[in-house]
């Protein structure tokens, strides 16, 4: 450890992504005598624009890449610091910089973010999604390539499958159906034709109570194509730093070098047996192609199924890992299964003194039944900015209960250019066979799933402009016997707000 420390502050938050700079904010108009530090690798910081509180627990926002001078203008008690925190010493209370500096903390929050979890971390023809920097690197190497393949079956690959342009995609899901993490099996087939079509196609309402899908069968295919105009160009490099957020692509063309129609293949039930160079692939016993077929591509990818597809690189849309490292050393963390850092109801970490929140944590306090944790960004503003009143509150010796947000899940976003309101256990996480699940679904237009058990609403998916959120959320919270509303409850020709009325 460096002997000079610099300056010892009240409080110190590691990261400049939307956890941190949320509880920077938090705690410099909390207690606006106390100087508080960020210290963040990047030159820009995250910053929340445009919050509005859709409901009681859904929230929509904008996501700004700023100068941190905006923070500093802003908050005259707030200094930021440029560096990587390269070791934190719990006993001295103090962090050290890449650059070798050594500052004191009284209270501090790790919100150091995660990067992705890559299938090869060695690989050059294996890329991450990222940040802005990592994004450019996507794009640049997208503009030269006829073919992808993008394995994982979460929200990256959703949003790249359906945006990706002039370029063939190979699509490798270890699952049955499309966007595991967001939605079942009956949804995929919702938005399944999306690929291949611009136009939704409305048809009548048709209501099932329960809902039955036909799934692919292991290693099987399914090819889907599009024509679709291309977007414009946007924003130029900027420092790695902060995870992306919504719309992230609506700033950069996402164009391949072929003059085609979008072309997605889906490979479903399958993972990654092996990445190869085509010398590679001509000595791999396994390997099916034809020899003549071999060395066109610069990389060869050998799915679990048998299959084996030649293609410019690989995108590996596999997950977060969390950015703890640098914390770790010499000090005694609970870290999580997960790789977070374990925090409790009042986001603190093991470690005294020390809080977390965003995507570097675990959260293991006691869940409420109707919430869990995912790594998004609503999470993120959340977590940040209930870690800030709690830092606040311990120094002002106020008492503070976990927040309301952290008892129902919800989340809105955008996927197939379809609004997507997940609320609650929305996908049964967790609920064994003590579930029924209602389901309306009209071709092309929405998609509505309700998750009952025990005659309470738990959970729901809502695609589409369904208008049904505020009503569903506080059906959910209310947590009222809806035994007696049996199947009228999802009927498209009652009003269900008057109804509950
Ligand atoms: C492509 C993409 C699309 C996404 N889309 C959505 C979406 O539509 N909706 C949604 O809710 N979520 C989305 N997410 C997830 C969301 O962006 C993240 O969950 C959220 O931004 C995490 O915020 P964070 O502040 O915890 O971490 P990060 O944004 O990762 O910020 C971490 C910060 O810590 C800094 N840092 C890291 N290590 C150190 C260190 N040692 N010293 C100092 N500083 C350090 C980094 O530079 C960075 O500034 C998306 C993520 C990606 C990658
Ligand atoms: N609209 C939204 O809300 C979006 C949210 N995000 C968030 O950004 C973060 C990163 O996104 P993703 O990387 O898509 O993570 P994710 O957690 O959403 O999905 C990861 C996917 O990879 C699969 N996977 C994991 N290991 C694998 C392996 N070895 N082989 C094959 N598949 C494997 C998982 O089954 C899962 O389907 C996540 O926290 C995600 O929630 C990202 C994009 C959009």
């Amino acid at each position: 450890m460096a002997e000079r420390q610099e300056k010892t502050f009240k409080f110190v938050i590691v990261g400049g992504g939307i956890a941190g700079v949320t509880c920077v904010e938090q705690l410099t108009s909390q207690i606006p005598s106390g100087d508080v530090a960020l210290i963040t690798a990047g030159p820009h910081i995250k910053a929340v624009t445009n919050y509005k509180q859709v409901s009681k627990t859904l929230e929509e926002f904008d996501v700004e890449e700023k100068p941190s001078s905006v923070l500093e203008e802003k908050f005259p008690n707030l200094t930021v610091i440029h560096s990587a925190v390269k070791s934190l010493h719990t006993e001295t209370h103090s962090v050290e910089t890449a650059d070798g500096r050594v500052f004191g903390y009284e209270k501090l929050c790790i919100c150091s973010g995660g990067r992705p979890n890559l299938l090869m971390k060695e690989n050059p023809y294996v890329l991450g999604i990222r940040d802005t920097d990592s994004a450019q690197e996507f794009q640049k190497r997208l503009c030269k390539a006829k073919r992808i393949v993008v394995v994982g079956n979460g929200g990256i690959a959703l949003e790249l499958v359906y945006e990706v342009e002039g370029c063939e995609v190979i699509w490798a899901v270890k699952d049955k159906a499309i966007g595991n993490t967001f939605f079942d099996a009956g949804a995929a087939q919702f938005l399944i034709p999306s690929l291949e079509a611009d136009k939704p196609e409305v048809a009548a309402p048709c209501k099932r109570t329960r809902y039955t899908t036909e799934e692919p069968a292991p290693g099987a295919s399914q090819t889907f194509t599009a024509d679709r105009s291309s977007r414009g160009h946007g924003s130029g490099p900027t420092e790695p730093g902060s995870a992306l957020g919504p719309d992230w692509h609506e700033g950069i063309a996402l164009r391949g070098a072929q003059q085609v129609s979008r072309r997605v293949s889906v490979e479903y039930q399958c993972e990654v047996e092996k990445i190869l160079t085509s010398e590679e692939l001509l000595n791999s016993p396994q390997q099916t192609l034809r020899p003549e077929s071999v060395g066109s591509w610069p990389v060869y990818i050998q799915l679990t199924n048998g299959k084996t597809f030649g293609c410019d690189f690989v995108v590996s849309a596999t997950g977060v890992v969390p950015n703890t490292e640098p914390f770790l050393h010499g000090n005694n963390f609970s870290v999580a299964n997960d790789g977070g850092l374990q925090v409790d109801d009042h986001m603190m970490t093991s470690e005294p003194d020390v809080y977390a929140a965003g995507d570097v944590c675990t959260a293991c306090w006691k869940h409420s039944p109707l919430w869990q944790q995912m790594r998004l960004w609503t999470q993120a503003r959340q977590m940040g900015w209930y870690a800030g009143r709690c830092m606040a509150a311990e120094v002002l010796s106020e008492p503070i209960e976990l927040d309301f947000c952290f008892e129902l899940f919800s989340h809105i976003t955008k996927f197939f250019n379809y609004k997507v309101v997940l609320l609650g256990k929305f996908n049964g996480q967790g609920l064994g066979p003590d579930q029924e699940l209602l389901v309306r679904c009209t071709k092309g237009q929405e998609y509505v799933k309700v998750v009952v058990s025990g005659g309470r609403m738990v959970g729901a998916v809502l695609i589409g402009e369904t208008d049904l959120e505020e009503t569903f959320e506080n059906l959910i919270l209310n947590q009222m016997d809806l035994t007696p509303y049996g199947e009228e409850l999802l009927n498209p020709n009652i009003d269900i707000e008057d109804y509950f009325d």
